[in-house]
């Protein structure tokens, strides 16, 4: 096991053990800042579990369940519990189809209601056209229609419901967005199901719970009533750090539940510590403590600069660093390769868009008013999955390593199905290896449209089994005919597949991490020695985020007042919680870049606000 779980036992630590060792288990939840050592407290709450219970869990085929939010974030916790399988450590959306996956009848029977409800809603809006539809929407609403229908027809003949990213009904596939539909309707509406569920998972652990979607924790919430005290199960999250609009925040706490404080902060200096509090302040005014030893304490440092939002832009994020280099306490600012532990946090925009390789990405994402934008920004745009999957893998093989293209090819795609006759496996090797040829090909060329090509290719071979809606784009009249998608939807398919393939690849270096920058999102859960936050609205072109909004430079619009005036999160909200994830990531240094048209208005702003701490605020006239 790993040093996660030999970290020094807090408080909290205890609290968490003695509430799992009680005969009548109480549900819990960790809510604390950034750094507390959340993520630290559950793996040791999963290990003193493997060790008490163990044999007893194994013995009746239970298992410890841990849902996380990235597929990165459960490897590293599985590894940290010695990759025992009696822990399960999976994303919600997996947890959710485990629980839920034996139950066929009942998914039959759900996907139909499902089918019927949007049959009657576009059966409603036909019959009540009135004079000026246009005969190209009543086209594309009757073609919508028929497809329902042949769904409704085929679904009675599918065998099994399996589960993938986009749902095509009438082929018995489901998509992300129905297991997260479907399974916390099933388990609230059937009882036995969630009895069920009780019985498989005794410990239920959520990680990054401000995330998780509230229909998804309310189920949680039943299959721990449903058990009569035999369900532990614990939250831990915190609510400031909640990035994704469909998270549930702050998880209200029922009667009998213990909330478990952690009032420490072991990650940052005590500079860095004086900002996360500042930013904080406004929000639930939280305050942290140090938590680390005064022998392992260090002072830290941080500052901010304002600088100019005009076309040197880069140039003078350059100076930054290198004046950082120069009087910061702490060393390098300017090395660019990857392990340098300097990370730069900018929010996915079209300057680092253009900066990194990947504004045609961008622009197909983002200016077809598709709510893919949000998720291209989020780093979870199911349309790239496919690159991930198969096509960058197959690429990378160039080096040598043709193993993992086969390995790739035969997870998601057809050729190396399981089920080939072993005489046909020495062909389909061959297709495939040549198809891989062709695509490395394409790849070097890099020309615009390669997206495209590669697409195409991937598929046409049998490389890659695309998502259903994928998979009706690029050929309307295949298996996947009955799929319906949006205007929207198809637009952003159309632009993407003119762009060039390195621009995916520039894209994941950057969602990924692996490159000195990091997206805001991307970063969550992350921790390094330096961090450099760059804040530029670029003219306030995002509806979600606005900084320039929340340092008060810029007006609230009427939305934004109103939403307040409701009490619903605002720009403002949202911005600041980016901004906490963002600045709490630092364990030694942290500096903030602000570009903005008026410098020293923003500078009196920023100083007025508080939120610098006694960090110097520097302008171009101090570098
Ligand atoms: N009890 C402890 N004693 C000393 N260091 C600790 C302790 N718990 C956690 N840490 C360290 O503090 C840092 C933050 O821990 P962790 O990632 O678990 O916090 P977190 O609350 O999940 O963070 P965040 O919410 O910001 O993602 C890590 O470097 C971890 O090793």
């Amino acid at each position: 096991m790993t040093s996660r779980v030999d970290k020094p036992d807090t408080d909290a630590d205890e609290a968490i053990r003695a509430a799992l060792d009680q005969e009548v288990r109480p549900a819990f939840v960790v809510v604390a800042g950034a750094g507390s050592g959340k993520t630290t407290s559950l793996v040791k709450a999963l290990a003193h579990v493997v060790a008490e219970q163990g044999p007893e869990l194994r013995a009746r085929t239970q298992q410890v369940a841990c849902i996380t939010y990235t597929e990165v974030a459960a490897r590293e916790i599985h590894i940290d519990v010695g990759n025992d399988p009696l822990v399960l450590v999976s994303t919600i959306h997996s947890f959710l189809w485990t629980l839920i996956k034996p139950f066929q009848a009942d998914i039959k029977q759900w996907v139909a209601t499902h089918i019927e409800r949007k049959t009657s809603d576009l059966e409603e809006k036909i019959v009540s056209y009135g004079t000026r539809v246009q005969a190209k929407t009543k086209e594309k609403d009757a073609a919508e229609l028929s497809k329902y229908r042949s769904q409704c027809a085929s679904i009675g003949k599918v065998p099994r419901f399996t589960y993938g990213t986009g749902s095509d009904y009438g082929n018995g596939i489901l998509g992300h967005e129905d297991v997260l539909t479907l399974a916390p309707e099933l388990l609230m509406t059937r009882p036995l199901l969630a009895k069920i569920a009780s019985r498989k998972f005794p410990f239920i652990f959520v990680d990054e719970s401000q995330d998780t979607f509230p229909n998804v924790v309310e189920c949680l919430k039943q299959i721990y009533s449903s058990s009569d005290g035999m369900v532990s199960l614990g939250f831990f999250g915190d609510p400031m750090q909640q990035i994704y609009q469909r998270g549930a925040g702050a998880i209200q706490l029922e009667e009998g539940w213990i909330q478990v404080p952690k009032p420490e902060n072991f990650r940052s200096s005590d500079r860095v510590l004086e900002v996360v509090n500042a930013v904080r302040a406004d929000g639930d005014s939280l305050v942290q403590t140090p938590g680390r030893s005064p022998s392992e304490r260090n002072d830290g440092e941080v500052f901010f600069f304002v600088l100019p939002s005009d076309a040197d832009r880069t140039i003078n994020l350059d100076r930054a660093r290198e004046w950082l280099d120069a009087n910061g306490a702490s060393g390098c600012w300017t090395q660019s390769s990857p392990d340098d532990e300097t990370k730069i946090l900018t929010i996915v925009h079209r300057m680092a868009a253009r900066r990194l390789g990947f504004e045609g990405l961008y622009a197909a994402f983002n200016d077809n008013q598709s709510r893919l934008g949000d998720d291209f920004i989020e780093g979870t745009a199911w349309p790239l999955r496919a690159f991930d999957q198969v096509v960058l893998p197959v690429i990378d093989a160039e080096t040598g390593d043709e193993g993992k293209a086969i390995e790739a090819i035969r997870k998601h795609g057809v050729l190396l199905a399981e089920d080939l006759p072993p005489s046909s496996v020495k062909a389909a090797l061959a297709k495939g290896l040549a198809a891989a040829c062709q695509l490395r090909r394409i790849a070097r060329e890099d020309a615009p449209g390669s997206i495209g090509a590669v697409l195409t290719l991937a598929v046409s071979e049998g490389l890659l089994e695309p998502d259903p809606r994928l998979a009706v784009f690029l050929n309307p009249d295949g298996d996947h005919n009955d799929v319906v998608i949006s205007d929207s939807t198809s637009s952003v398919l159309n632009d993407l597949m003119n762009c060039r393939i390195s621009e995916i690849r520039n894209y994941r270096n950057y969602v990924e991490r692996s490159s000195p920058y990091s997206t805001q999102h991307g970063t969550k859960g992350s921790e390094f020695d330096k961090v450099l936050v760059v804040i530029d609205d670029e003219e306030g072109r995002y509806s979600l985020y606005s900084y320039e909004k929340y340092f008060g430079l810029r007006e609230l619009s009427n939305t934004d007042r109103k939403n307040q005036a409701e009490g619903l999160a605002t720009v403002v909200d949202r911005t600041r919680r980016l901004f906490y994830v963002c600045v709490s990531r630092a364990e030694k240094s942290l500096a903030v870049v602000l570009f903005t048209a008026d410098v020293e208005r923003a500078r009196q702003k920023l100083q007025d606000s508080g939120l610098t701490g006694s960090a110097r605020i520097l302008t171009l006239a101090d570098l």
